[in-house]
């Protein structure tokens, strides 16, 4: 029988660091074979299970991506914009699988990251459940079929600890109401609205992001028109479901050719 694939994971201390080495561990259809931490972290020459307070994995927590990555087929990485370009240009480099859930990402780096997958597989969403990418079909079709005299606004609720705003989520929705109606979001968005803002100009897409607690991440996209609001929501009540997609996204990943997809094509609802 041939080897199950092997997987690196990065940022393994972390919220989602934690999910996916969990969900990795867990899994008949793969082997987790690295796991990435930054320079300095006190995790490094640890015995990543122990590391988290459970058994031993057999895997140790290293900082060289490179090296972990010669002996991956795929890498799934949900840390933060910088590590994730340098990630990218390395998993291009090793010719693997580079899952990327990391949000908060500049134009600039998604440049670096479309150029790392001229030579390998990336698939990048800010969003890696099933419930969310059918929502991003949903809002386009609601967006197609009402004029503009109905108001778009996005709300988005996550845990105190959330760096990025709006969420990745949050842009991925705008992005499905912008061209549902035919806009070029960043042209159309409405972004952190305080003191006198005037009236509300015709057209706009609204973001609004409320922080506090442990929220895992709860977005709604409110049509409000003249005498009626449409609402469409999605929450997610537990992170595990992420890495689940993301280890899904990885799997899909090992037959593909090289380029940039996302979790439409992994889950097949172009
Ligand atoms: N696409 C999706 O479905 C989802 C995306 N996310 C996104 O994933 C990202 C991480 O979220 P979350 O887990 O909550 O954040 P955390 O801050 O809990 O975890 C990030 C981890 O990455 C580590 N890290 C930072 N830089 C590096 C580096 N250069 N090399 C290795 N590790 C590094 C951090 O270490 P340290 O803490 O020491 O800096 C930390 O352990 C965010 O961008 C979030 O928005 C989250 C959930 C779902
Ligand atoms: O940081 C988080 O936690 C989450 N981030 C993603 C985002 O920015 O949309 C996905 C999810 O909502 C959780």
């Amino acid at each position: 029988m041939d080897e199950l694939p092997g997987i690196v994971v990065t940022g393994v201390s972390g919220r989602m660091g934690r999910m996916l080495m969990a969900c990795v561990n867990a899994s008949p259809d793969a082997r987790l074979v690295g796991a990435i931490e930054h320079e300095g972290h006190d995790w490094i020459g640890r015995d990543v299970g122990e590391a988290m307070g459970g058994a031993p994995l057999g895997v140790t927590v290293e900082t060289d991506p490179l090296e972990a990555f010669a002996r991956a087929r795929a890498v799934i990485d949900f840390t933060a914009p910088a590590a994730t370009v340098e990630f990218a240009a390395t998993a291009a480099q090793a010719r693997i699988v580079h899952v990327i859930g990391t949000t908060g990402l500049s134009e600039e780096d998604i440049q670096k990251i479309d150029a790392a997958a001229r030579h390998a597989v990336v698939v990048r969403a800010g969003n890696m459940s099933l419930g969310v990418n059918l929502l991003l079909q949903l809002v386009k079709q609601v967006a197609a079929a009402l004029d503009d005299s109905y108001d778009i606004e996005i709300v988005e609720a996550h845990h105190r600890h959330k760096v990025d705003a709006p969420s990745g989520t949050a842009l991925m929705l705008g992005e499905a109401a912008a061209e549902g109606r035919g806009v070029n979001l960043s042209a159309m968005s409405d972004r952190g609205r305080d003191g006198i803002t005037h009236a509300r100009e015709r057209g706009r897409i609204g973001f609004s992001a409320i922080r506090g607690g442990d929220i895992v991440g709860r977005h709604d996209v409110m049509f409000a028109g003249d005498g009626e609001q449409i609402t469409i929501s999605h929450n997610a009540s537990d992170r595990s479901l992420f890495a689940r997609g993301a280890l899904k996204a990885a799997l899909w990943g090992l037959d593909r050719m090289p380029g940039h997809y996302d979790m439409i094509d992994v889950l097949g609802l172009k």
